[in-house]
């Protein structure tokens, strides 16, 4: 990475608004805003300063903060340029920063990644940072706030550090060792130790993946035969039309998404392809891809539109998917409202309405025995994987031949603490870094 190179980004959103921030740092940060604002304001206070294009001409009238290194949010002289939200605008001013040659255009993720080179930041913060600005609903905006408080990073450098001193006691036998005396207490009491930080990753692995649900969201999968009315009931639940209905069975092929909230759990509602037997080629692979979405899903409604169907193909295919994590729907109630409803079937009508907050809400409930709406420590599989391994190499630790083997204890031990290190990046680290910071949004 080019670190002397200076960047601009837009740092708002992309709809119109009234205002929009132009953001920048790196080493050329005051020159451009000499050159742009006339000169750099006191840092940390806005003034609101003409920006000028080459010929004099005023650009627009924005607020301009300056932020010196390192007390910045990268480490580095940062300005934002609080500029009016026209697209004219941001243009312009865009073009006149480019054309001084004094800066460019920030890649994906930029500034948080020079804020974690310069030190502001751990990777689980910046994790924090990325999935406070994906967060759609209030559990999310949790977990993510705790991270980027450093929920994580804390719970593993407490780890990290006890492993260290376990470490110092393991030397100290080693060097006793040589002298031909090994004092069996200070290796047995690093056994123990190392063996409890083992035991607490284990626990903390041991969430169920909640962490990672709350933060990808949890898939409902709306299957059945044709023309029962999935597409009906995605559009009644989105309250706008995002699937095609029509009266011709085989009318969904393709998968169709919504993304909803409910009461702060993300779901992601799957409209599919009705379930048969078909030669239509198109219609079989979309009947194929429902059938695996659904056994993928975290709950899976079942829609049905008489008893016949209920009782017959409707759930065929559905054998892996586990029948707590189904969910019966009687759909078209509004057709025949006099019909008993099988036990444990929800009755709707996507066309009146009747039925879907008590669908919805009951969607919510098995959910939410899930989600718990308790937030977890680990939020990516990138954090299972580094504690999944400390918790290996340390239960390697307690099944050691300790007087025969100081050594391989010791190296058990280093391989825990390196595992652990790689959460927070301190060891390890270019290679996640790319791979990090790509799937930031330009201007984070
Ligand atoms: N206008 C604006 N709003 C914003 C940001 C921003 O960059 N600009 N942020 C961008 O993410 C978030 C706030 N995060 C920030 C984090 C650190 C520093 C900062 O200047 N840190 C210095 C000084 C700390 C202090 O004085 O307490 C430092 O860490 O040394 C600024 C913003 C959200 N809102
Ligand atoms: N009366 C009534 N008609 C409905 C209801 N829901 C759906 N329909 C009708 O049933 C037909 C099929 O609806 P769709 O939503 O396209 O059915 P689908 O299950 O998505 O069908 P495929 O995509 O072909 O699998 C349409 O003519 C809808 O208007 C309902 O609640 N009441
Ligand atoms: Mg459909």
């Amino acid at each position: 990475m080019r670190r002397e190179d200076t960047i601009v980004a837009v740092a708002t959103g992309s709809g119109r608004a009234a205002i929009a921030v132009l953001r920048l740092s790196g080493p050329a940060t005051r020159r451009i805003l000499e050159v742009l604002a006339g000169s750099v304001p006191q840092p940390r206070f806005a003034s609101l300063r003409a920006i000028y294009a080459s010929d004099g001409a005023v650009l627009d009238r924005a607020l301009v903060i300056f932020f010196s290194a390192p007390a910045s949010f990268t480490g580095e002289d940062v300005a934002e340029l609080h500029l009016h939200g026209g697209p004219a605008v941001i243009a312009a001013v865009l073009g006149r920063l480019l054309e001084t040659r004094l800066c460019r255009l920030a890649e994906a993720g930029e500034f948080s990644r020079r804020a974690f080179i310069n030190g502001k930041l751990d990777l689980t913060e910046a994790e924090g940072i990325a999935d406070l600005i994906d967060a759609e609903t209030e559990t999310q905006r949790r977990q993510a706030m705790r991270q980027l408080e450093g929920a994580l990073s804390l719970t593993v450098e407490n780890w990290r550090e006890r492993l260290v001193d376990t470490m110092a006691l393991v030397e100290a036998s080693l060097d006793f060792s040589d002298e031909g005396d090994v004092p069996e207490g200070l290796t047995d009491e690093a056994v123990s130790a190392a063996s409890l930080v083992g035991k607490e990753i284990e626990t903390v692995l041991n969430d169920g993946a909640r962490g990672e649900r709350l933060r990808d969201g949890f898939t409902v999968v709306i299957a059945g035969p044709p023309n029962v009315g999935k597409s009906t009931l995605i559009n009644r639940i989105a309250g706008r039309d995002v699937a095609i209905v029509s009266p011709v069975a085989g009318t969904t092929r393709d998968m169709i998404e919504l993304h909803c909230d409910l009461g702060g759990t993300p779901v992601v509602f799957v409209d599919t392809a009705g379930l048969r037997d078909t030669d239509d080629p198109v219609e079989r692979e979309g009947v194929v891809r429902a059938r695996k979405r659904a056994q993928a899903a975290d709950l899976v409604l079942l829609l049905f539109d008489n008893k016949i169907d209920a009782d017959t193909d409707g759930a065929t295919g559905f054998e892996a998917v586990a029948p707590e994590n189904i969910i019966m729907v009687r759909t078209k109630y509004d057709l025949q409202p006099d019909d008993e409803v099988i036990e444990g079937a929800v009755a709707v009508s996507a066309k009146t309405g009747t039925g879907i907050d008590i669908l919805l809400k009951r969607i919510e409930q098995q959910l939410a025995g899930r989600s718990d709406s308790q937030t977890a420590l680990i939020t990516r599989e990138r954090h299972r994987t580094a504690l999944t391994d400390a918790a290996r190499h340390l239960s390697r630790v307690s099944a050691a031949h300790v007087s025969t083997s100081p050594e391989l204890l010791a190296e058990d031990i280093r391989l825990g603490m390196r595992a652990l290190g790689r959460i927070t990046g301190r060891v390890d680290v270019e290679d996640v870094l790319d791979r990090l910071f790509a799937g930031f949004c330009i201007g984070k």
